[in-house]
């Protein structure tokens, strides 16, 4: 049983991927290999155009594979129909979806689809499914509120629940952060983190946000423009360096200590300070726009900045020559002082 559960929900190998027939014929990626498991968060990165949407598609069964297989389970997509593919995995999309006159609960029902048919009757079993979806993507307070009238973050949950009442094994969405605000983005990713643990279901997602994907996905798909995919958590990809290759900008480095990429800043002088490790990070962040290196040291000899008890100071040759409170202040000073 346990086997069973640590089986793939869904597997490609030397996958290509991409648009037409013949000698018309695009090929965006190929030699594609992946998977996914229950209880997972995997997120696709790769820079614009790599292809992240039409593999997305691919596995979705939206559109053709041109070369290779997709296994859902053990069965491939080839023989799986439409109607028994939207009971295995469901779709969100980027696309903003208009629907006048809809409310939050007719939109999120329409996940019964499936089962219901073409008329979409529901059942008591039905209601109470779409009612605890509802819930759980925290959105139930807003049931009878028209879609259009919701910011996007709360339309996004609204289309996350849908998903969730279509009751499949995989839930695919692409780029499901791209119109939201920060912390609507942090929710958004948060909540389908919950999802894939508390339903032990498998989410794929696309995304841009590197910073979030990073902290949020059990698994990443680093995906190469034409291909390959490399799979891995974020911690192995970023030892291994997996994501310079892509994140090509010589405004970008990888923080080791932090570990994460920030904007890089050429330094030209160095700044010695004594302060806590929370003061350190602010002042480094402050000063590097500055381009000055801040190094935490135990004591001041000589020149450098101290920090304690909510002053800074400035001592140049052993004395205090300047004394303020604020983080711009000391910037400030030490640009025109140093
Ligand atoms: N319908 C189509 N017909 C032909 N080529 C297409 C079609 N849709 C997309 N493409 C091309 O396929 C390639 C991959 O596009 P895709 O949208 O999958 O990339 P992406 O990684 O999702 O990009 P982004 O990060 O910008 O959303 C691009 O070169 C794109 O121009």
């Amino acid at each position: 049983m346990e086997n069973d559960m640590n089986r793939p929900v869904l597997s490609f190998h030397n996958l290509t991927i991409g648009y037409g027939k013949g000698p018309k014929q695009k090929v965006v990626a190929k030699e594609l290999i992946g998977s996914l498991k229950r209880g997972v968060l995997t997120s696709i990165i790769g820079s614009n155009g790599t292809g992240k949407s039409t593999l997305l598609r691919t596995l979705a069964g939206f559109q053709t594979l041109l070369d290779g297989e997709v296994f859902y389970g053990m069965t491939p997509i080839s023989e799986i129909s439409n109607a028994d593919l939207s009971k295995k995995v469901s779709v969100v999309l980027t696309d903003r979806i208009e629907v006048p006159n809809a409310t939050v609960f007719e939109i999120a029902s329409l996940g019964r689809s499936p089962y219901n048919g073409r008329w979409n009757r529901l059942d008591e079993h039905d209601y109470n499914l779409i009612i605890e979806a509802l819930d759980q993507c925290g959105i139930l307070h807003k049931k009878e509120d028209l879609l259009s009238s919701l910011s996007d973050g709360e339309r996004q949950k609204v289309f996350i629940a849908k998903a969730l009442i279509q009751q499949t094994d995989i839930i695919i969405l692409d780029e499901p952060a791209a119109f939201l605000d920060f912390t609507a983005r942090i929710e958004v990713m948060k909540l389908l983190r919950d999802i894939a643990k508390s339903r032990n279901i498998s989410i794929l997602l696309s995304s841009h946000d590197l910073d979030l994907a990073l902290q949020l996905s059990d698994n990443i798909w680093l995906f190469y423009p034409h291909g390959p995919l490399v799979e891995g958590i974020p911690e192995d990809l970023l030892f291994k360096g997996c994501f310079n290759d892509i994140l090509k900008s010589d405004h970008l480095k990888y923080n080791q200590v932090r570990a994460r990429y920030e904007v890089y800043y050429e330094t030209f002088q160095k700044l010695r300070v004594r302060c806590t490790r929370e003061m350190y990070s602010l002042l480094s962040s402050a000063f590097k726009r500055e381009n000055i290196e801040v190094v935490l040291v135990e004591e001041i000899t000589n020149d450098g900045v101290i920090w304690e008890q909510g002053l800074f100071s400035f001592v140049k040759q052993n004395q205090t020559v300047f004394q303020c409170e604020t983080i711009a202040e000391i910037v400030h000073y030490t640009k025109r002082n140093q």
